[in-house]
Formats: structure tokens, sequence, C-alpha cells
């Protein structure tokens, strides 16, 4: 007998009470998979994500975690086993770095538990392993953006979830950075977790997707191996740009393709800072 998925949409509709975003939206993710949702602006990126996590209704078909159907699942057990990463804000209150990857593990606690020792190590590594082990102390309204969104990654992984559902998790972050993240949900995958993110970067996801699914207004238009789904012809169709200009926008001087550019070029800056 196969495992249950970590996530599954069954025929799904997506959308708010006047306005329907998308229909017979189909879809799993497993174990140990990432798979990478692109889309245009206003195709439902956020709908879906929001439908999935139980925060929105589906307008029909349905959403099973680990097979069984969310609307089942007590608020805090599926807090336990399904992370989400948010873009990340600015937030109102003061909090320490420690004390917002702190507040996955309450998922864990009981409401008015205090964190034991052993809490407070998994916060700690879960900011050591994204390298941010330093900002521990430091205020997170008084972080950069990019340093916030790696807080919020951190807090998602203290929860020791399933599944982590990423919204654009490289968005606001340097390119330093965004390798450093890309090469972490590489690393998920390895622990069991399954991964469904977003992104604007059809090259992030082909360095990090064992699938990709396509998004479009109305619904899923694609999904399968990234080197299937990914190709010049289906990106030009989904963003309403020319083949060409999707080559253009891979094309590196020195020809390397697309799948492999993001990490080769930073073989080939320390490369070109070793010769200067
Ligand atoms: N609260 C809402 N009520 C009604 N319609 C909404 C609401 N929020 C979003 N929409 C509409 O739903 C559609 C999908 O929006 P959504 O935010 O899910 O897209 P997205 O793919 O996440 O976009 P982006 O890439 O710009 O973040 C858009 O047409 C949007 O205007």
């Amino acid at each position: 007998m196969s495992a249950a998925a970590a996530i599954e949409a069954r025929a799904l509709s997506i959308g708010y009470r006047n306005h329907c975003v998308g229909t017979d939206i189909s879809f799993a993710v497993a174990a140990g998979e990432v798979l990478c949702l692109l889309g245009p602006n206003g195709s439902g990126k956020t709908t879906l994500f929001k439908t999935l996590l139980g925060l929105l209704a589906p307008l029909a078909g349905e959403v099973r975690v680990l097979d069984e159907p969310v609307c089942g699942w007590p608020r805090a057990a599926f807090a336990r086993h399904v992370g989400y990463v948010p873009q990340a804000h600015a937030g109102l209150f003061a909090f320490t770095a420690e004390d917002i990857v702190l507040m996955a593990r309450t998922a864990r606690l009981g409401r008015f538990a205090v964190p034991s020792r052993h809490d407070r190590q998994i916060a700690a590594d879960c900011l050591a392993a994204l390298g941010i082990g330093h900002l521990r102390q430091r205020i997170y309204t008084r972080i950069s953006g990019g340093e916030r969104q790696l807080v919020l990654i951190a807090r998602a992984l203290a929860q020791q979830p399933v599944l982590l559902v990423m919204d654009e998790p490289t968005a606001s972050l340097d390119f330093g950075n965004q390798i450093r993240v890309l090469e972490h949900i590489n690393h998920l995958r390895t622990q069991g977790i399954g991964v469904l993110m977003s992104t604007h970067q059809p090259e992030h996801a082909l360095r990090v997707a064992d699938r990709i699914a396509l998004l479009a207004p109305g619904g899923l238009v694609g999904i399968g191996a990234p080197v299937a789904i990914a190709t010049p012809a289906n990106l030009a169709a989904l963003y309403g740009v020319t083949e060409d200009a999707v080559a253009a926008a891979f094309a590196f001087p020195n020809g390397i393709p697309a799948p492999t550019a993001l990490l080769s070029n930073a073989a080939h800056h320390r490369a070109a800072r070793r010769i200067s």
C-alpha cells in the first residue's frame, strides 16, 4: 500500500462568494516531494493556498491531508502537520527572532505551557540551519525583510511538519539567500517533508522541483516533470509573452541552460572573484 499524500486536492474549485477563480484542480504532494506552482499575477496561487490551508472554503471538491479531509482536522493538529510560510511583513510586536520561532512550538504544547530546553534547542537548530543563528536575540521588527523571511521559514520548520506551504519563499531575498533557501528546500526532501511552493521565477522551480504545476486563471493547465512542463512554449503561453522572450530571459552570456544557470552562475561568480 502506498503512503498517504501529505496533501491532496480533489476536483477543487476555488474562489470567493461572487468570484470563482479556478475549477477542477486536482493534484497531490507526496512526503519528500517538492511541487512548485507557477502562475501569473492574479491566477489564484494565494487563493489556492488559502483553500488548502482551510482558511477559505472550497467552492467544490475537497482537500485532504494525510488522507483525512481538512474540514475534519482539529485546528491544533492541522497546525502541527502543515507549516505555512507567508511572505514576510514587518509585524507589530517586538518579539525576538527566537520568540517567533518558538511560537511554532506552541502548536505542539498546551496553550499556556512554557517552551522546554528541547523546544529552545529545536528553535536554535532551525535558525542555525538557515544561517541566521546570530539573529536569535534580534527584534523581528528591526531586521531586514530578507532576514524576516528566513525567520518565518525557521518558524515553519520548528513545527516539524509533514508539509510546508511556502508563498514565494525567495521573493524578498538577495541572491545569496535565494540560493541558501533553495538549497534548504532541497534538503527538506531528504527529511521526508513535502513542500508546496509558489514562485514567480521559473528557474527556481527548475532548480528544486520534483514536479511543476502551471496555474492560469480558471485552473491548472499543466503538471508534471520540470523539463516537460517548464518549456519555453508553456511558459510563453502561461505568462502571455513570446517564446523568444522566454529564451532571452533564460539566456546567459556563456550559454548555460536555464536549469543549471542559478548555481552555475554562483560558481562563475566565485571563479570571477578568484580571477580579479
Ligand atoms: N478577497 C477577495 N475577494 C474577491 N476576489 C479576490 C479576493 N482576493 C483575491 N481576489 C481575486 O482572485 C483572483 C486571484 O487572486 P490571488 O491573490 O489568488 O492571485 P495570485 O496568483 O496569488 O496573484 P499574485 O501573483 O499577484 O500574488 C484575482 O482576480 C483577485 O483579484
